[in-house]
């Protein structure tokens, strides 16, 4: 198995030109952390710039302040060759600095247009008009007429972009796009950055995959625990080059052996099928999969064609009722019907999608996020918490993960979302489970931290533990699962082995190759 590395596009050499934006030493620190120190960057009109760097290496920080989130505590911000002092995303929007985040702020029951009229000022028919216009401008597009609810979330995406894009900036900031995209939606993404580039907007693209920043990036600014440690040309440099200015060292890569994968299985589902409470959900259809202990199985497949619901179904966060609790089996026993505290008590741990409100209370001190999962062991005796014992929890995660943040006192939410992440991977695993069942296990974690954890899921697999990993990352699949299934509009393919799960057999089922022609009378191709 694996898949063919991107091969790098070279785009338009950058055009020459005073810089659009300059930043000379930029420091801001959050207490004792300093985020940015002495940070410098420039962008030129039409120039495409990457900034890439670690989880927790500033990059967010650096954005925010150029999108008017707080201020520095020092140095200066050039627009067009004038010092600015930027106050509000306000005020940076009317400079003409724009930006799109990765989580979308859309109305499911709303139109395109009157998700858009919401926030520029126009009527819904004009902007109607506007939108069609900017879509066939940007190659975005996407009907104004259409309910929220039935895009894909690549079709959400744009009008992310077509929102930000109404208020012609002359920069956009784009903080990791291509981590909610599906792989087939990534190059019509990155020919309407290229066309912004060429129409002579200059673009901030934060990323983690260094194939994406060498195929489309002109240059790259390389940062390192706040400080900016390189400015390159990506199109010159190797994603290991990339990686290694990164990281200051080799990344290790994940070494597995052959499964010994136990007899009796740990999770099954038998024929469970199941509607989507939620009126915009996926219904699961004869979901038929068993898990041995000591394997690692992986479920393929493009995120919004049921895997939300699996995981709740796993989880125990939506339950069935009690005649159907066998179609869904924990170490041989039914339970279906139980709820998520009572499958823990049974050797269950499960890492949720969403880090912040469901894998971690973000108000609350790590410290504190450890003791909600990790109260069996040994952190509470007598009905009362052993505060020790929930701090050394904490401090073991944030050692063994390489947690960035200020010790197990940090709040969740101060923690980058990589760090986060990293934090919440290493509890589960740390609780010593018989059965993990992990959803997008290394979302927004740089390259070493996510050799890191997929290393420790094999190690895990190892210790006969069994592993569903559900992830829309095939690379990320093949170098861990020992069988994957791909799920598709809530049904669930055969399993395919190592050798059989090529990327082309599991792009096939990704659009229902594996169905039979009535199930699936229309395929989709993006
Ligand atoms: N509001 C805050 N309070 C305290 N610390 C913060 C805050 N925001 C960021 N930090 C700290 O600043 C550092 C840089 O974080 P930042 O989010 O900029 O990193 P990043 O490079 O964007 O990481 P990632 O790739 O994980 O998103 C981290 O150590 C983080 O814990």
């Amino acid at each position: 198995m694996g898949m063919a590395a991107t091969a790098a596009c070279h785009p338009e050499p950058v055009e020459a030109g005073s810089p659009l934006l300059d930043l000379g030493g930029v420091t801001k620190a959050f207490q004792t952390v300093v985020a940015n120190r002495d940070v410098s960057l420039a962008i030129r009109p039409g120039e495409i710039h990457a900034v890439l760097g670690e989880n927790g290496a500033g990059k967010s920080t650096l954005m925010k302040m150029i999108y008017g989130v707080f201020p520095p505590d020092a140095g200066e911000m050039r627009w067009n060759g004038e010092p600015v002092v930027l106050t509000s995303p306000a005020q940076a929007r009317k400079l003409g600095i724009g930006m799109v985040f990765q989580h979308f702020s859309l109305f499911e029951s709303l139109t395109v247009a009157e998700n858009i009229s919401l926030t520029v000022p126009d009527s819904v028919a004009r902007l109607a008009g506007r939108i069609r216009e900017i879509g066939q401008r940007f190659s975005l597009p996407v009907n104004p007429d259409s309910l929220v609810h039935s895009l894909s979330v690549g079709e959400r995406q744009r009008v992310e972009i077509i929102r930000c894009l109404l208020q012609e900036p002359q920069l956009i900031i784009m903080d990791e796009p291509t981590s909610v995209l599906p792989p087939s939606g990534i190059p019509a993404l990155f020919d309407t950055i290229r066309e912004l580039a060429a129409q002579g907007c200059a673009v901030l693209f934060i990323s983690h995959k260094l194939e994406e920043i060498r195929s489309l990036c002109h240059s790259a600014t390389v940062m390192r625990a706040g400080e900016v440690v390189a400015t390159v040309d990506p199109r010159r440099a190797s994603a290991l080059e990339l990686a290694h200015l990164m990281i200051g060292r080799e990344i290790p890569h994940p070494k597995r052996t052959a499964p010994m994968p136990g007899r009796d299985p740990v999770l099954e589902l038998a024929q469970l099928s199941q509607p989507s409470d939620d009126p915009f959900g996926v219904g699961l259809h004869d979901l038929d999969l068993r898990l041995y202990p000591g394997e690692i199985v992986g479920i393929a497949g493009i995120s919004g064609n049921g895997q939300k619901e699996l995981a709740a179904l796993l989880s125990g966060e939506a339950v069935l009722d009690r005649r159907r609790r066998d179609l869904v089996r924990v170490l041989g026993q039914g339970c279906g019907d139980m709820d998520a505290k009572l499958r823990r008590g049974m050797g269950l741990a499960f890492v949720p999608e969403d880090r912040n409100g469901r894998g971690s209370v973000p108000e609350m001190t790590l410290a504190e996020n450890a003791l909600l999962t990790g109260h069996a062991q040994g952190m509470v005796r007598r009905g009362l918490i052993e505060r020790s014992r929930m701090r050394a929890f904490a401090e073991t995660c944030i050692r063994e993960m390489g947690v960035r943040c200020t010790g197990p006192e940090a709040e969740a939410r101060s923690l980058s979302g990589g760090n986060l992440q990293k934090f919440i991977m290493g509890r589960e695993i740390r609780l010593k489970p018989k059965v993990l069942v992990a959803a997008q296990p290394t979302w927004g974690v740089d390259v070493g931290a996510a050799a890191l954890i997929r290393q420790q899921l094999i190690d895990l697999r190892d210790s006969g533990v069994g592993i569903l990993v559900i992830s829309e990352e095939l690379d990320e699949l093949f170098e861990v699962s020992d069988r994957i299934h791909v799920l598709f509009r809530g049904r669930l393919s055969p399993a395919l082995g190592r050798a059989e799960a090529t990327v082309s057999t599991i792009g096939d089922y990704m659009t229902g190759g594996f169905l039979p022609r009535d199930v699936t009378k229309a395929r989709v191709t993006a």
